[in-house]
């Protein structure tokens, strides 16, 4: 039925249901994520795909992620040996320091607090919503308390988008250059650009940037703290990945992104990882334009469509030992997440297929093959590894329940290296 919808039926499912999200947080659906099938989400797509998360672009990005996750190897090579770490919390704040780096071009005062926001906002997201299951009864939306907190939260961001693109508007030359240009930079140079279909106002800019941090933060940083969680669960899988990462980068002393290529089983533990657990798990909820019939059902205009990429992911109709974590499932096998297979499609599939997949893979890749090459890592308390604690949380994101908490053991201090 993916198939069918993402493939045969494309353009009639290529919409967004229009909810509250999108219309306090998304600008109206301004932004990619949120706005309707149709000339504008195209503009912005375009934008997208050849400027804002290119090949080229998402290269340039290198150094940032780079000094991130060496900033982070540091900051747990100087606890005290034996000491816990919250690997979630460590992730999670390196995932969106990197976001923030390359959209802003360096780190803002308030920043922090900008993310903080776009992490309640996803949490709020998450929970049941009565006005969208009611979209018709008006009064819901005026009576709803997301409402009002969703309102509070966007003056918030907002006004924190607002300066900084007040701020790139009004500095000089090279005041600032960690990167050639940021994604603020390309969208400004966009607005001056009279050739636009159409115009490009800072609410544009504010809501794409937004969406850079709403799908690009959690998304992948919720899959590393998987892949860590399970390769704890699954020791042998951990000392086969750090065997690999510690034979391509022998005695380099760092792992930087030049070898990332050649960690083909590190590569299979995320494809695993993104198909036991898809951090966005019902995928982004499409609707169709026009009423249709899909495997003998007919489904009427405008119904809002989920994909159970989670259920999809365990299905032993398609999958040997479902259940199972074997990231060996995908040595030599073409399956890959690009939406040509429509039981694996973790970034969705089709005309709105993530567009985020070239910069969420470095992403991913490096901190996870820098922390399998700097420490050996093991549970706190004598807590087995068959009983590490796998729940979930409920959310528009699937993230572990409880953060993980590991003790590392160096095995490479980063000073001890030139
Ligand atoms: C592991 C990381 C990620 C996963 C699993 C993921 C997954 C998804 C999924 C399932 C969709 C819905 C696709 C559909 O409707 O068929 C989506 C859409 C989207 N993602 Fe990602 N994503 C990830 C990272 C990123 C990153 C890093 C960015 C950008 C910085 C990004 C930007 C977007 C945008 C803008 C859309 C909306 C596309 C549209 O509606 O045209 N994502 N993503």
């Amino acid at each position: 039925m993916a198939q069918d919808i993402i493939k045969t039926h494309d353009i009639n499912f290529s919409y967004r249901p229009f909810n509250i999200l999108a219309t306090v947080i998304a600008y109206n659906g301004a932004s990619i994520a949120f706005s309707p099938y149709g000339h504008y989400w195209r503009q912005l797509r375009k934008i997208c795909t050849i400027e804002l998360l290119s090949v080229k672009r998402v290269q340039s990005f290198r150094c940032i992620r780079e000094e991130e996750v060496s900033s982070m190897i540091k900051t747990i090579c100087a606890r005290e040996e034996g000491s816990v770490v919250n690997l979630s919390e460590m992730i999670s704040s390196l995932i969106y320091g990197i976001v923030a780096r390359a959209a802003f071009g360096k780190k803002y005062k308030f920043q922090q607090v900008f993310i903080s926001a776009m992490e309640e906002i996803l949490h709020l997201a998450g929970g049941p919503s009565v006005t969208d299951l009611y979209p018709s009864i008006k009064v819901l939306q005026i009576l709803s308390s997301k409402k009002g907190k969703y309102e509070r939260l966007h003056r918030k961001t907002d006004g924190i988008l607002q300066d900084i693109l007040d701020d790139h508007r009004n500095r000089k030359g090279s005041d600032y250059c960690e990167v050639e240009e940021d994604l603020i930079d390309v969208l400004l140079k966009f607005q001056q650009d009279n050739d636009l279909q159409h115009p490009f106002t800072d609410e544009n800019i504010k809501a794409v940037i937004q969406d850079m941090f709403t799908a690009g933060g959690e998304t992948s940083s919720t899959v590393l703290e998987w892949c860590l969680s399970e390769m704890i669960k699954n020791p042998k899988v951990m000392e086969e990945a750090q065997a690999e990462v510690r034979r391509v980068y022998g005695n380099k002393g760092y792992v930087d992104e030049l070898g990332l290529h050649q960690l083909i089983y590190l590569k299979s533990i995320i494809k695993e990882t993104l198909r036991l657990h898809p951090p966005v798990p019902l995928s982004v909820p499409r609707e169709n334009k026009e009423r249709c019939k899909i495997n003998g059902y007919e489904i009427p205009a405008k119904s809002t469509v989920l994909f159970n990429l989670w259920a999809m992911g365990r299905d032993s109709k398609y999958w040997n030992e479902s259940e199972s974590f074997k990231p060996e499932r995908f040595l030599n096998s073409s399956i890959d997440y690009k939406g040509k297979f429509f039981e694996y499609i973790p970034f969705g599939a089709g005309r709105r297929i993530c567009p985020g997949i070239t910069f969420a893979i470095p992403n991913m890749e490096l901190p996870l093959a820098n922390l399998l090459y700097h420490f050996d890592w093991k549970l706190p308390n004598q807590i087995k590894h068959e009983d590490l604690d796998m729940s979930e949380s409920f959310g528009l994101t699937v993230r572990r329940k409880n953060d993980l908490c590991l003790v590392p053991i160096t095995h490479i201090n980063p000073s001890m290296c030139v």
